[in-house]
């Protein structure tokens, strides 16, 4: 793994992947680092991340009138499903920048962009 750094700018998937593989080796919890555990665990944060959301009806792009504390709880939900997909992505050898990229090209050629959407 190349260009590991812990700047101000960009995070990048290499630096979340390094920090989750030392953070389960530091606590020697590499064996329950499992595919089926982690794809578990992932789950259950996305029934966490929900509830943030459950029963509040439409909630308009940026959140207007959130509570400081309430987007920093959203953070915190979207990051843990993060890391465990990052850390599920890693334990199954998969390279999850490459195969995200692979799939936006994808689904560009599955969704080509028709004539009437190009001044949207
Ligand atoms: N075996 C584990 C347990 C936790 N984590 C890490 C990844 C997640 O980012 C976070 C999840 O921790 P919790 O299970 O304590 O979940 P929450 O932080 O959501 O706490 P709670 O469920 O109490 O809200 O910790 C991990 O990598 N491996």
């Amino acid at each position: 793994m190349s260009g590991v750094t812990e700047g101000e700018g960009s995070v990048s998937l290499d630096l979340l992947k390094k920090k989750m593989a030392d953070f389960a080796k530091e606590r020697n919890w590499e064996p329950f680092h499992t595919p089926r555990n982690l794809l578990l665990a992932m789950v259950g944060e996305v029934g966490e991340l929900s509830e943030i959301f459950q029963w509040k009806g439409e909630v308009p792009r940026g959140l207007p009138g959130w509570k400081n504390e309430e987007k920093e709880h959203l953070g915190e939900e979207l990051s843990d499903v993060l890391l465990y997909l990052v850390r599920l992505s890693d334990i199954c050898g998969i390279d999850l920048g490459k195969a995200a990229l692979r799939k936006v090209k994808l689904n560009a050629v599955k969704y080509p962009i028709l004539c009437n959407q190009k001044e949207f």
